[in-house]
């Protein structure tokens, strides 16, 4: 549950409030495909996506702006999570805002909507995934660029949605103006559809493709609670550097005594990680980078789990006839979002478990950057038969069953129980 203190940090950094009316005004643009109204045109090209063989391996400044991007985002999120403190006072189930929100008039009616597949999304979704996209394309405009992302314009294109769209575009051009960097004219409305449409690629094995959860976790984010900007880049099908924001997550390290504790001065991490070079983290106000390991605890008696805190998006119970196998003795730890992956890559707990239901389908940007943020922290994760996992095939891995996260020694031990675990669960009950 959020506290008030936390909702209270959160308002304090809006970054609105810097804002320097002035500063977007005067700025001459000089960027031409952000230069004039309605006038922008995404660089999206397959074929320029392609790789050619003699592209160096370092992603040294594909890095330094995901980075930048990521850290902006976080800002714009937390600058739209400000309306949202008469709810979470409340402490309403997010279910209660979002179905509150779709009848009531007023303000919030258009910061939450209910996408289609019931799941919420709210204009700090939309508005950071245009901010990404936007600082990607900024900072590496010699690079061809390919997007896979979670939102699509479809819904904000709808005549209803005017009011939606104002705020997302507002919320933009206020993050861009306040940061400073970037010396263009405001975002048009119909620039904001046409970047947010940037996200569309189908990723696959060829050539580079960056992959965006704009919020993961939007529910965590909804209740004050974790969630992610999680932006990972593949290079032939393979993950080669992810970022990971985590604006509510402690600096200090979580588990079942303090994995609440939102306190204004150690919130806010951003875990970053490239192939072969290991995952650092910082704080996202600015703090010299460390790095960072999982836990290398051989036991299995000592090491927490991680799961998801919505009960619909893991099996709780699965996961406890796990724990029980392995005579994991602390509760589980269930926080929203990547969080996850990035507080296991510095050992706040062992291992990750996620067992969605059956027929649910995995995609890429819930996982890719988290993945890799672990993978070089020295951790290793496969789906329930012991597969890794596979973020070539498309929007979605294409996995059996789950997906299990762990430290390289207690992984054959836990995918013993998993397996035994599901064998249990198949058998008909007597
Ligand atoms: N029924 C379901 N089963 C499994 N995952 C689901 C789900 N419905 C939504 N999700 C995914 O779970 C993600 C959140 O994961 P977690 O439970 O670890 O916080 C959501 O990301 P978004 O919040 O980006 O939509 C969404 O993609
Ligand atoms: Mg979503
Ligand atoms: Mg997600
Ligand atoms: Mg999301």
């Amino acid at each position: 549950m959020a506290s008030i203190t936390a909702v209270a940090r959160l308002v304090n950094i809006n970054p609105s409030s810097k804002l320097n009316p002035s500063l977007v005004s005067a700025t001459k643009p000089l960027f031409t495909f952000f230069s004039l109204k309605s006038s922008y045109s995404p660089i999206v090209s397959s074929s320029a996506a392609s790789l050619t063989s003699s592209r160096a391996m370092s992603y040294d400044k594909q890095l330094i702006a995901a980075k930048k991007a990521a850290s902006l985002a976080s800002l714009l999120c937390q600058a739209s999570f400000s309306i949202y403190l008469s709810y979470l006072i409340a402490r309403k189930p997010v279910e209660m805002i979002v179905s509150e929100l779709n009848v009531q008039k007023g303000l919030l009616q258009s910061d939450v909507q209910s996408k289609s597949d019931k799941s919420p999304v709210t204009v700090a979704d939309y508005g950071s995934q245009v901010l990404v996209s936007f600082v990607l394309q900024q900072e590496l405009p010699s690079q061809a660029f390919s997007l896979v992302a979670e939102e699509d314009s479809g819904d904000l294109r709808k005549e209803d949605s005017q009011e939606t769209l104002q705020r997302i575009t507002k919320l933009v051009n206020d993050t861009i103006a306040s940061d400073g960097t970037y010396k263009v004219s405001p975002l048009s409305e119909s620039d904001v559809l046409t970047i947010i449409d940037c996200g569309t690629s189908e990723g696959g094995s060829n050539g580079q493709h960056w992959v965006l959860d704009p919020i993961d976790g939007t529910k965590g984010f909804l209740r004050g609670d974790q969630y992610a900007i999680a932006l990972g880049l593949l290079d032939e099908g393979k993950v080669v550097l992810g970022v990971l924001a985590c604006p509510n997550l402690p600096l200090e390290s979580i588990n079942n005594k303090n994995q609440n504790t939102l306190t204004k001065s150690s919130s806010g991490c951003l875990f970053y990680a490239q192939l072969s070079c290991g995952t650092y983290m910082e704080s996202l106000a600015g703090s010299p980078p460390v790095k960072v390991h999982v836990s290398d605890t051989e036991n299995p008696e000592e090491a927490s789990f991680f799961e998801s805190y919505e009960a619909a998006h893991s099996s709780h119970s699965l996961s406890g006839s796990i724990a029980q196998k392995l005579g994991v003795k602390a509760p589980p730890v269930r926080i929203d979002s990547q969080a996850k992956y990035g507080a296991l890559s510095r050992g706040d707990g062992a291992i990750y478990l996620r067992f969605p239901n059956k027929g649910y389908r995995e995609k890429i940007w819930d996982h890719a950057a988290g993945y890799i943020v672990v993978a070089e922290a020295g951790g290793v994760a496969s789906d329930a038969s012991g597969k890794p996992l596979d973020f070539s095939k498309g929007r979605y891995l294409d996995l059996d069953t789950g997906i299990i996260v762990t430290n390289r020694k207690l992984m054959p031990a836990v995918l013993k129980a998993v397996q035994d675990s599901l064998k249990e669960q198949a058998l008909p009950s007597l």
